[in-house]
């Protein structure tokens, strides 16, 4: 897992102590300082976790010009600069600089804008964002925006390229795209683009100089879901790109709780059967239901039940595939044989690698059987099922720890 140290600097220690406990609270590890001699202490400390970001506080009594910002950056440190000094020239100033972004401290949703950066900082390095322009030093000065917030960025200079990247590439969370490029433009880009991919799983901010008053409802009506006017402002844009990609992220995260089981990341019940649906009925399916369960949630408590059912679900992903896998609910999971084939010996091997596997938890090595019913070669997934449950009650009245197959 990544650092979630955040070097906090600042000089008001009942701000300090406010920030500190705000970021404790979400699960991050504050250090704090309060003087730029302080932070540069922290900072050429190598013993330490290397540090996930920095929010800090631009006037400091040893640095009143925000002399902090260039160690800082120096060193690469991701920074968010939260200030009470708010006017123009500061502003412009600062984000002159590649910094995350700069929060001006004008009200208490100043802080919650700051941990909203920090969430960011910690999830873009897997945020994919596609720019398109036919100007290689706009996409050039969108990328490096966008790398100060720490995204992924790819480019494409027109929208056949940009269409051949999405297909080949579903990770894809945000499109900037410009309007007036040789060939297709912005617009018609957008509703290319919607064809085959929704706004669940991708945003897409038009950007247009254009002085045409119809330009954004434009974007919005070919399946833009945002638009921005050149020239931007720094803040603005970042603003609109994190507001965008949020709302995908939240999208794809509910959509995911829907489909997965909360508690091993595998399909659950109602993913089994639209699996089915999409892809046809499968030549074999198993049962597996991990034995007398019971005693190992009553000896060792159910946090260990859990990392049991975490422990069985990552075997089972990584032997048959996560598509091909499902929990079916508690101790049960099912799992989908679409090879023609004696499905007897694949499930017999993992039977014993189960068995013979040792399980490290928090409350010391723990070992675990497996009862397996299995069936094949029947006209429906019902029958399926229904044949392997039975084959599961076999397995476990002749003793569990066994596979028995219809
Ligand atoms: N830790 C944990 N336990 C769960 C979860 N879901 C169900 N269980 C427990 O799983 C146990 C299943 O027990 P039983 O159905 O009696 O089966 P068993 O003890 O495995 O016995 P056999 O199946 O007959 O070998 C129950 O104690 C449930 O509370 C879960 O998500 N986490």
């Amino acid at each position: 897992m990544h650092s979630r140290h955040v070097l906090l600097v600042e000089d008001n220690p009942s701000v300090l102590r406010a920030v500190q406990r705000m970021l404790e609270n979400e699960g991050y590890v504050p250090l704090c300082a309060s003087s730029r001699r302080e932070m540069l202490h922290i900072l050429n400390d190598q013993s330490g976790e290397p540090l996930m970001a920095c929010v800090l506080d631009y006037c400091l009594p040893d640095a009143p010009e925000g002399e902090a910002l260039a160690d800082l950056l120096q060193r690469q440190v991701p920074t968010i600069v939260l200030t009470a000094r708010n006017d123009l020239a500061t502003r412009e100033q600062v984000l002159l600089q590649p910094v995350v972004d700069y929060i001006p401290k004008e009200n208490p949703s100043a802080y919650e804008y700051t941990l909203r950066m920090l969430r960011r900082i910690e999830h873009n390095p897997g945020s994919r964002v596609l720019v398109v322009d036919d100007s290689s030093a706009i996409r050039g000065y969108l990328k490096q925006l966008l790398r100060r917030q720490l995204y992924e960025v790819v480019e494409a200079a027109n929208g056949d390229a940009a269409l051949a990247i999405l297909s080949a590439d579903s990770s894809i969370r945000l499109v900037l795209t410009d309007h007036d490029m040789p060939g297709m433009n912005g617009v018609r880009l957008c509703s290319e683009i919607r064809r085959f991919r929704k706004s669940e799983e991708l945003a897409i901010i038009g950007i247009s100089s254009s002085q045409d008053p119809s330009m954004s409802a434009r974007f919005i009506k070919a399946g833009a879901d945002d638009f921005l006017t050149k020239p931007f402002n720094h803040e603005e844009f970042f603003c609109r790109v994190t507001r965008n990609i949020e709302y995908v992220e939240n999208l794809c995260a509910l959509a995911r709780a829907a489909r997965e089981d909360m508690l091993t990341n595998l399909p659950n019940r109602r993913s089994f059967f639209e699996r089915i649906q999409r892809q046809g009925q499968p030549y074999a399916l198993a049962m597996l239901d991990i034995d007398h369960f019971k005693r190992i949630n009553d000896n060792y408590g159910h946090d260990v039940g859990d990392q049991a059912l975490c422990w069985l679900a990552e075997l089972l992903r990584e032997t048959f595939g996560q598509e091909n896998t499902a929990r079916f609910g508690g101790e049960e999971f099912v799992v989908v044989l679409p090879d023609a084939g004696d499905p007897w010996p694949l499930l017999e091997a993992f039977r014993q690698r189960v068995a013979a596997a040792v399980l490290a938890t928090s409350h010391g090595e723990l070992q675990l059987t497996l009862s397996i019913g299995v069936a094949a070669n029947l006209p429906d997934v019902s029958q399926l099922l229904k044949k392997a449950d039975a084959q599961l009650y076999q397995a476990k009245q002749a003793g569990r720890n066994r596979v028995c197959s219809a």
